[in-house]
């Protein structure tokens, strides 16, 4: 049977802006308060989704989310209606506005962890939704993914979904950011690299100083447990937490792997050569593993933040070659592009680099891989996916006309204050569920 990754992009929704809400992100905090363009993040992004397709790839559409989200406001005590609620918050909390507004589940890599149907013990793909305990916006988030990722992936005879992990920092879980899957092809059995920041129940562990360790081993663990992976085929890594502290706040930002390859960064991680040991040995020898390690004196961990060399997609294309799909950024700087140009004549499976530009979400350190989730499935386990997510040409017409009947120019700080914009939201993510026929997914359609 014929198996293959499919990825699932988060379509960036109409409330994107510039909030300086993730300490530990460089980007976000440099761009805070900047005016963003939703109607331009939406449209580089389906611009990327289209591309992946016309490389051949399986494309999926992952919908965003309601914002702002008022029911979190209710919770914290606002009342009177919609309206009344965002003006109070405005001229109140304007700083817990702002993180009820973020359309900060347009970076799907956060959505959850993803086990392939090879990897589990009841031979089906296993969803679990990450979390996100660390930052207050993005905690809003599983809930209402975890409903979106069961209308997309409804049969039970293929897929299983859990619930997210207990809402504490001690099961802090990034998802499939700090998650790889290594193998020979994608429809025999990986290794699934988890790779977390600190532990939770240990205190004498080494830790970063400055920016927080988001992901625990104690939740790389449970996820495990949950999908039925065997102990002989999951690796756990630490990452340095030096790293943490100049910046990288997931492991794809200093790390990506696919099938046979990993390519990281040399200081990504804690007991590195151990680690890599093990992982070979798990891997086994069925195809080569090929761990592409760049070098401090290539590219300093500095330039990899700031160009997301390792926030790239690794993808195999249909002939069997491998391409990187990369940010514009990378081509913008000298060091990292003649990386990336010698890279492809190495003789590893890597040949191609293709650059696109996602501007508006690498502005708050989101690239081209925080945008995509990866679900490796065979063509019948394809067939069993909600067929409206799957891009074709007609659906990318249909998603940038909806963008441009919904989305706004521009978004600057005053503007989140104004409650016209969850109208406009509601009004189009309504139109979106249609579109998509994911059902009512949104608390605005519960009642
Ligand atoms: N995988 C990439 C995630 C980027 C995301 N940025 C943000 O939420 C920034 C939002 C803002 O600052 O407006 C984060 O840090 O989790």
């Amino acid at each position: 049977m014929k198996y293959f990754e499919a990825n699932f992009d988060g379509l960036v929704g109409p409330t994107h802006n510039y909030a300086g809400l993730s300490v530990g992100n460089v980007a976000s905090l440099n761009n805070a308060r900047n005016t963003s363009s939703p109607r331009q993040a939406a449209k580089q992004g389906l611009q990327k989704m289209k591309a992946l397709r016309d490389l051949g790839m399986v494309q999926g559409v992952l919908a965003p989310q309601e914002r702002p989200d008022v029911y979190t406001l209710r919770r914290l005590g606002f009342t009177g209606s919609d309206h009344d609620i965002i003006s109070k918050a405005a001229k109140q909390a304007p700083a817990v506005l702002r993180a009820v507004c973020s359309a900060s589940s347009m970076w799907t890599a956060n959505a959850a962890t993803i086990s392939p149907s090879a990897d589990t013990a009841d031979g089906k793909i296993h969803f679990t939704p990450a979390n996100l305990t660390n930052k207050f916006h993005r905690s809003l988030e599983p809930d209402t993914t975890g409903r979106i990722l069961q209308a997309m992936f409804a049969d039970p005879n293929h897929f299983a979904h859990h619930r997210h992990l207990p809402d504490n920092d001690h099961f802090g879980d990034e998802g499939a950011a700090n998650h790889t899957r290594l193998c020979s092809e994608y429809g025999a059995r990986g290794v699934e690299l988890f790779v977390f920041g600190r532990y939770a129940f240990d205190a004498s562990k080494p830790a970063p100083k400055r920016f927080p360790a988001r992901h625990t081993l104690e939740a790389c663990e449970a996820v495990a447990r949950l999908h039925g992976l065997s102990e002989e085929h999951v690796v756990y890594m630490q990452q340095n937490p030096d790293v943490i502290d100049q910046g990288v706040f997931h492991n794809d930002v200093i790390a990506v792997g696919n099938q046979n390859v990993l390519f990281y960064h040399e200081e990504a991680f804690v007991e590195k050569s151990q680690k890599l040991a093990e992982l070979q040995r798990k891997f086994g020898s069925a195809s080569e593993l090929h761990l592409i390690e760049v070098k401090t004196s290539e590219v300093a961990v500095d330039d990899a933040i700031k160009t997301y060399l390792f926030n790239t997609q690794v993808i195999t294309l249909p002939n069997g070659e491998m391409a990187i799909i990369a940010p514009t950024e990378c081509r913008e700087n000298d060091r990292v592009a003649g990386y990336l140009e010698q890279l492809t004549g190495r003789g590893t499976p890597i040949r191609h680099v293709h650059y696109y530009d996602v501007k508006q979400s690498m502005r708050n350190g989101g690239g081209p891989a925080c945008l995509r989730l990866r679900v490796a499935m065979s063509e019948q386990e394809r067939q069993a996916v909600n067929p409206n997510v799957l891009l074709t040409d007609e659906l990318f017409t249909t998603l940038n006309q909806w963008v441009d009947k919904h989305y706004r120019d521009e978004i600057s700080e005053a503007d989140l204050a104004d409650p016209q914009l969850l109208q406009e939201s509601r009004a189009a993510l309504d139109e979106l569920t249609q579109i998509l026929h994911l059902g009512s997914v949104y608390p605005f359609q519960r009642g």
